[in-house]
């Protein structure tokens, strides 16, 4: 089995690094447009983990010229599943400071027409999607890593009032986290006809802005170990 993880920034990456190949060795490989792949030796899955940057269109970028490039690479295997990864923010009461959550909906939280009566998503504007359904395994994949599975909104702006928390609430009542990025992965692995998923730890609550509360470390120690569990559920998948 091939997958390519995408996260947003080197830290995220980093830990995922470090909990699919605790031991190393790890090799680097660059993509066209700059971005670097690094490849865990050793373990029977191959994983690609790729920073791409911050919001769903450096991710879809990323993501996409990632997937173009191992298709038109010769002898390349195609990859059979990318994964959006980081850190986010929980929402209150379903996903608390350092929980994991797989995402059983992938959602473009903001995309759409405002109106005064609210929120229109594309689909009602008549073009597009503001959903995509992840791959069958996460729901294995959540019950391993012990995860809350439920729906990541993806956002251009991080949320910073509790009114517009309640905004997001009331139009997704069972939003697990959000984050911003994963739509933009889950748009371009569609584009190739791959399986997506998404995994996020939480690194701080949706609301009112509060720096001082954020717990960036304990959410990437998450990913970490989130991401240590993974490498048995994609072997068992692979067979
Ligand atoms: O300055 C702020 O108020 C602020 C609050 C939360 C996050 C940020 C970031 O710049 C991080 C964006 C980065 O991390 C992911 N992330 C983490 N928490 C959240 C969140 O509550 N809402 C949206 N995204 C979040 C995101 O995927 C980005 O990659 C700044």
């Amino acid at each position: 089995m091939r997958v390519l993880v995408v996260t947003a920034v080197r830290a995220e990456a980093d830990s995922v690094v470090a909990g699919l190949c605790p031991d190393g060795p790890v090799t680097s490989h660059r993509v066209p447009g700059g971005h670097t792949l690094r490849r865990c030796a050793g373990t029977g899955t191959a994983v690609d983990v790729l920073a791409g940057g911050v919001g769903p269109a450096a991710a879809a970028a990323a993501t996409a010229t990632a997937l173009t490039a191992a298709a038109s690479t010769p002898g390349a295997p195609p990859y059979d599943l990318v994964v959006s990864a980081g850190i986010g923010g929980g929402f209150a009461g379903v996903a608390p400071l350092g929980a994991v959550v797989v995402a059983d909906a992938m959602v473009a939280a903001d995309l759409g027409a405002q109106t005064p009566d609210g929120h229109l998503p594309v689909e009602e504007l008549g073009f597009g999607r503001s959903v995509h359904r992840p791959a069958a395994l996460s729901e294995r994949v959540a019950e391993v890593l012990g995860a809350v599975h439920g729906p990541v909104l993806t956002v251009s702006t991080v949320t910073g009032t509790a009114a517009r928390a309640a905004e997001l609430t009331a139009r997704h009542p069972r939003a697990a986290v959000e984050a911003m990025e994963g739509f933009g992965v889950a748009e371009a692995a569609a584009s190739h006809g791959v399986p997506v998923a998404e995994i996020r730890a939480v690194s701080n609550a949706v609301g009112p802005r509060d720096r001082a509360a954020w717990r960036v470390g304990e959410a990437l120690d998450a990913l970490r170990d989130a991401f240590r569990l993974l490498i048995p559920v994609l072997d068992e998948e692979a067979r």
